[in-house]
């Protein structure tokens, strides 16, 4: 540290504080062929202020020796049960506590894993996954609990299945955010909700049957619960303020999609809802839905003639007048 400090001072910082965005990034198998120079390119980068290096053996010999390196920011090792470097918020783990993935991950805005073994001559990718799925599957289980919302990148082998792993650990952490496109209009089962269309979701018939249906009838579980005190006011009232937040970002020149019940040509009825882009003067273009299943297409044709006569009902109460 006294060599990073002297140096700074001298005006060899390899990068001013100004290119700086205080991301903090963490090296899962640090160690190793790629994960040592990949931390010494985070070390170097101004994009990052903070590298954890973290692998079972040898990272504090890799922070200290990266934290030699006249750069700014932190660099510290980390084994599964020893933390060492210059992060101030280091602790030293005593042996066995095993915290130490837990707080190279802790605030974490990107995390690269090329941890687990490389191939050796005669060997295909597919020969690794017997050792590496489950230590990516171990990691990735770290990701979920400890920076969830982390930018994560996968280099371990087979990549082909490795990265099918990552994903299903943050699905089951039910940590990956997953957008459900709600379609047609807004009572009982002119509710639609797309789940075939969630990436990476996959439901039994009865979980499906269960979702939509609580989907659709979702407001009439808020009018049983307040029993007589009024229907949906917190969770509208926030669905209102993210309408009117997304419209604005759209009017300011930001391209936003959300769903909307508008004029539409998108089926035989006359409103409906679906995605939309919002520019500048608010709906730019109505969307399509895409493909359903034949579960969803049930729940369609259901819904047609409802929505209909409801889009009619408010037509006719005009012409009466
Ligand atoms: N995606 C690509 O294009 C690409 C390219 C090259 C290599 N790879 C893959 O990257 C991986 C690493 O390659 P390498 O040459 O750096 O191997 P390496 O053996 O030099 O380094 C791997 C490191 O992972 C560490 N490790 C093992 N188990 C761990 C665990 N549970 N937690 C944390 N760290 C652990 C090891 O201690 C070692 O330091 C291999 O699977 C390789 O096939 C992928
Ligand atoms: O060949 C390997 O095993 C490593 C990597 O997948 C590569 O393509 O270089």
């Amino acid at each position: 540290m006294f060599a990073t400090r002297s140096l700074a001072a001298k005006g060899m910082r390899m990068y001013s504080s100004s290119t700086s965005l205080n991301a903090k990034v963490a090296v899962l198998g640090a160690a190793g062929g790629i994960g040592q120079p990949l931390s010494m390119l985070c070390r170097l980068s101004p994009v990052f202020t903070s590298v954890s290096c973290y692998d079972v053996v040898n990272t504090p010999g890799v922070a200290a020796d990266l934290s030699h390196i006249p750069s700014p920011g932190s660099v510290t090792g980390f084994t599964p049960t020893e933390g060492f470097g210059s992060d101030a918020n280091v602790k030293c783990y005593p042996a066995g506590a095993g915290a130490g993935l837990a707080d190279a991950l802790k605030g974490c805005d990107v995390v690269i894993i090329p941890a687990g073994v490389p191939r050796k001559p005669g060997m295909t990718r597919d020969d690794l996954f017997n050792t590496n799925a489950s230590i990516v599957r171990t990691l990735m289980e770290g990701v979920a609990e400890h920076c969830p919302g982390a930018l994560t990148c996968i280099i371990s082998n087979p990549v082909n299945s490795t990265v099918p792993i990552a994903k299903d650990v943050l699905v089951n952490a039910g940590v990956l955010p997953a957008d459900v496109p709600v379609i047609g209009g807004h009572a009982g089962i002119t509710i639609l909700p797309l789940f075939s269309q969630v990436p990476g979701l996959t439901l039994t018939d009865a979980e499906r049957e269960e979702l939509t249906v609580r989907v659709q009838f979702g407001g009439d579980e808020v009018v049983k619960a307040k029993d007589g005190a009024g229907s949906a006011t917190l969770s509208m009232a926030y669905a209102g303020f993210v309408f009117a937040e997304n419209a604005v970002k759209a009017m300011k020149g930001e391209k936003v999609v959300q769903a909307a019940y508008v004029d539409s040509d998108v089926t035989d009825a006359e409103f409906f809802a679906s995605p939309c882009t919002f520019g500048p003067g608010g709906v730019e273009e109505v969307h399509g839905f895409g493909e359903m299943t034949e579960y969803e297409q049930g729940w369609f044709d259901k819904m047609m003639p409802d929505l209909k006569a409801q889009i009619a009902k408010g037509h006719a109460f005009m012409e009466e007048k």
